[in-house]
């Protein structure tokens, strides 16, 4: 029994070495085969810490901090770009001379030797480098402006907020202007929030912005849902019947805090029959950088004083909520409310977290929205109180990504 156990363990590990150093190894149905290979990630993931000895999570755990700011360091010097174009290894002068930012060779050597060793990209001889799955997962536009989104933005909050739960005594404020952001940042009085400090730095916003654009979890989209894109059909002929101008003059989908219109756009293609005027709707100062089709129109509106379009078929939040606590959202949703007709439908897309069980992509995703903003994830009674609480009512919960639990949920004013 023992040897039979030894045998086959010894066996699976050298089945894994060999799936480790040469990837072209790895059997196509284990990439295409979703399930699998979301169980063996899953499996790998638990055993590490299980197999560790104190010395080896030190090691793993403690320089974690580096991990991130060196990718971006990466992106920075167009490493995995290069790399990832190139059809031939690249020695570090080769690398060094693509830069565009003529790096100490020394220096870059060092850099990349720290890249190989976490896989980021592969040492092939001494000095020559090749590409990996791992960076080139990385690589793509919206990857590497979420890495410098992380690092440029959001680390300073990370990192300061044991010290803010400190100075709050664990019991964190929900304004939004005493943030572990702005400790952190030590911001001035004009910008407090991170909204207000992406205003004066464009390169900041760039990357959050294009981050936005793949920020969320799954391959699936709320879209993909016809129970909801059936509901906004019937719910746009509903508030256009009997208005002057019809439906011609209705407005079919508001997207609130729709930052350059990534949302928008998709609504325009899933749905293109719909007739009606599209509203993208956010800060002045990003909406100016919305490259926008015909049939979607930009509204600039600061969504805590007010909603201006009135009696839409669908008024529409992704990501917005998870950035305010309840007293701001209470405002922010109170506004919609007021603009919204019977028929009208709101639909918040968003995280709707579990009572236990949590996946690492919700628990991680509420804490950085308490580092950068005093805000959160909330759960499914957590919305339904919140929303119950300013007259609206949940009509339904529709789960479109199973991981982290991204949901539409579906509300309608309430009838009094
Ligand atoms: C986390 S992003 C989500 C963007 C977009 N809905 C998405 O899912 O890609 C939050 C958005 O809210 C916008 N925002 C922040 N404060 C705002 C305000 N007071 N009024 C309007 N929009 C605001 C930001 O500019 C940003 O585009």
């Amino acid at each position: 029994m023992t040897v039979h156990k030894q045998v086959s363990l010894e066996s699976t590990v050298l089945l894994l070495e060999r799936l480790a150093t040469d990837p072209s190894a790895i059997p196509s149905e284990l990439r295409s085969d979703d399930q699998l290979r979301k169980r063996l990630l899953s499996v790998i993931q638990k055993l590490v810490p299980e197999l560790e000895t104190p010395v080896e999570t030190c090691q793993r755990v403690l320089y974690n901090a580096l991990e991130l700011p060196m990718a971006r360091v990466a992106i920075d010097l167009n490493v995995l770009n290069n790399l990832k174009e190139s059809s031939s290894p690249l020695t570090t002068e080769d690398l060094a001379n693509k830069s565009g930012k003529s790096p100490d060779q020394k220096l870059l050597a060092r850099i990349l030797r720290y890249l190989a060793s976490l896989s980021l990209i592969r040492e092939v001889d001494t000095g020559l480098w090749t590409a990996s799955h791992f960076g080139n997962n990385l690589s793509g536009k919206g990857q590497s402006a979420g890495v410098s989104h992380m690092v440029d933005n959001c680390f300073a909050a990370m990192v300061g907020l044991p010290a803010f739960l400190r100075r709050h005594n664990y019991d964190p404020p929900e304004t939004k202007d005493d943030t572990a952001f702005a400790q952190a940042n030590r911001v001035s009085d004009e910008e407090k929030t991170f909204f207000d400090w992406l205003k004066t730095r464009p390169d900041n916003a760039r990357d959050f912005n294009i981050f936005m654009g793949a920020h969320r979890t799954g391959t699936q989209t709320w879209l993909d849902l016809p129970e909801i894109t059936e509901e906004i059909k019937s719910s746009f002929k509903k508030v256009t019947a009997g208005r002057e101008g019809g439906e011609g003059k209705g407005v079919s989908f508001v997207d609130i805090g729709g930052n350059i219109g990534h949302q928008c756009k998709a609504f325009k293609q899933h749905i293109p029959d719909l007739k009606g005027t599209i509203i993208l709707e956010d800060l002045g100062e990003v909406i100016a950088n919305a490259d926008l089709e015909d049939g979607i129109e930009k509204v600039a509106v600061d969504f805590l004083r007010g909603q201006p379009v009135k009696g839409a078929a669908s008024y529409y939040f992704r990501s917005v909520l998870r950035n305010w606590s309840d007293p701001y959202s209470r405002i922010i949703l109170g506004h919609v409310r007021d603009a919204m007709d019977e028929e009208s439908l709101l639909l918040i897309d968003e995280l709707v977290l579990p009572d236990r069980g949590a996946h690492r992509y919700e628990t991680q995703l509420d804490l950085t929205m308490l580092a950068m903003l005093n805000a959160e994830a909330r759960t499914e009674t957590h919305w339904k109180q919140l929303l119950s609480g300013i007259g609206l009512e949940v009509k339904d919960i529709v789960y479109y990504e199973n991981d982290a639990r991204e949901a539409i949920i579906m509300a309608k004013k309430a009838s009094i």
